[in-house]
């Protein structure tokens, strides 16, 4: 659609700036910082790092989501750190995330619309504003994009300058994403044979039979002369928890196609269950732009509040629009989800279900280390698919904390971490990722499920 006249600003668009008289929760404090007003305008000014138009585009892969055509994958760091950006921990990731969706291809016969938490995921909301350490008190380390993990005064200050490192972190990681993506790494066959080394584990037999059929799926596409050139690329969408208002505003973009306001920061933002106010600023915000929109649900949610939500951020029932993100907790998802689902039901909106099988499973080991158990994370996606099967509606996808590399911060899976390993490869700013293993692990389980639907 091409419109008449001159191209409006966002300052055309008082409503973006709605926000700024509510209450918000989990922002830094640094409004009075020296640099503040600077950064904002340099922010203002930078380019996009996504184009609106590739962001309608997830909108309606995420549509076929919604109505049960397609599955969604999102995965990657709770925290990503300016020095993980690098070629291979960036490869890693992506690598980790496409056998993943090969597999899940494979096992739901359906596309699999892949997102990263990824390019812009350097903001952390937390249970609480500070911690102590050997009688010592200093503010919570909230996301590098906001302050330093070091336990020193000086590296917890809320620091704006770190926005302008994070805009250019997202930039050089997405670059890499896309060449990725686009430039024949991401290729159908070779994304299979890295599998190969997953089922090549003699703790890993049992996936050995799916691995096969794939790997003969695969076969029989080349002996019938299948143009392979189509699966050459792929697309990996960005998303992120759009925490900080302050960034998300001011890397917001009238779009020159629709006349219409995008956040440019990634593809997809979600709102984190911490700051799902219904009338507070990050609900506000983000239901001015365009964006496919995700918001976390957690144990304490009732379905009046996800019809409210539903109001507020897609009040024109459009599908792909908006994600749940459901995060109640193993031992909670069977029993509290399907209020939630049948009251959206009975609304007729359209959403998009996903499950989050970690943040409801956090527990402490008595060193100290934050983890989660591998049979909780299976345990709460089993029990997601179980209640959408019974209720007849589409268990959407996963979302997960994951990494390419081999870290020690999950306990458990076929090739089991044990908690002596974390002395060792607990690598994490915040919360405990799967590794490769088991990220492959649960794709293999989820896959099976899929099959089975
Ligand atoms: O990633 C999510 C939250 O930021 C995280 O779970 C909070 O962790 P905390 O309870 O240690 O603050
Ligand atoms: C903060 C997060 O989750 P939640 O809002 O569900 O706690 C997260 O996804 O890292
Ligand atoms: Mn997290």
């Amino acid at each position: 659609m091409t419109l008449p006249g001159a191209v409006p600003t966002t300052n055309d668009f008082p409503e973006l700036e709605e926000w700024r008289s509510l209450t918000i929760h989990q922002h830094p404090q640094w409004a009075e910082h020296k640099d503040f007003t600077s950064v904002i305008n340099e922010l203002s000014a930078v380019p996009p790092l996504v184009f609106a138009g590739e962001v309608d585009q997830m909108r309606s892969d995420l549509a076929r989501v919604a109505n049960g055509e397609a599955f969604l994958l999102q995965g990657g760091d709770c925290a990503e750190t300016f020095a993980g950006a690098t070629a291979d921990k960036i490869s890693g990731r992506v690598k980790t995330l496409l056998q993943m969706a090969v597999v899940l291809t494979y096992g739901a016969s359906m596309p699999v619309v892949k997102m990263g938490r990824m390019a812009g995921q350097f903001s952390k909301p937390r249970s609480s504003n500070d911690e102590t350490r050997e009688g010592i008190t200093l503010p919570s380390f909230r996301g590098e994009m906001v302050n330093g993990f070091d336990f020193d005064e000086n590296s917890r200050i809320h620091d704006p300058n770190r926005m302008l490192t994070g805009y250019h972190t997202s930039a050089s990681t997405l670059n890499l994403i896309r060449a990725f993506t686009k430039g024949g790494f991401a290729d159908l066959r070779s994304v299979n044979s890295w599998n190969k080394g997953f089922t090549a584990n003699p703790a890993h037999a049992r996936y050995e039979s799916l691995a096969a059929e794939i790997d003969r799926a695969i076969k029989f596409m080349e002996a019938c002369g299948a143009d392979f050139a189509p699966f050459k690329d792929t697309d990996v969408y960005t998303g992120h928890e759009a925490l900080l208002l302050d960034f998300e505003r001011a890397l917001t973009r009238i779009d020159s196609r629709t006349y219409q306001p995008y956040d440019t920061s990634a593809h997809f933002l979600w709102i984190g269950e911490r700051t799902r106010g219904l009338e507070d600023a990050h609900v506000n915000f983000l239901s001015k732009v365009r964006n496919p929109i995700g918001v976390k649900l957690g144990p304490t949610t009732t379905a009046d509040d996800a019809l409210a939500l539903i109001d507020k951020l897609d009040p024109n029932r459009e599908p792909g629009r908006l994600t749940f993100i459901t995060r109640m907790g193993a031992d909670k998802i069977r029993e509290n989800l399907p209020a939630i689902v049948e009251g959206v039901q009975r609304e007729g909106a359209k959403v998009v279900w996903v499950a989050d099988p970690m943040h409801g499973n956090t527990i402490s080991v008595p060193s100290g280390f934050k983890t989660r158990r591998y049979d909780d994370v299976i345990d709460e996606i089993r029990g997601f698919f179980e209640v959408h099967e019974a209720l007849g509606t589409f268990p959407g996808g996963i979302h997960v904390e994951m990494t390419g590399d081999d870290v020690a911060e999950c306990l458990g899976g076929s090739d089991p971490i044990e908690e002596s390993s974390f002395a060792d490869r607990y690598e994490t700013l915040c919360d405990p990722r799967l590794n490769h293993q088991q990220s492959l692990e649960i794709a293999f389980q989820v896959a099976e499920y899929l099959a089975k639907r």
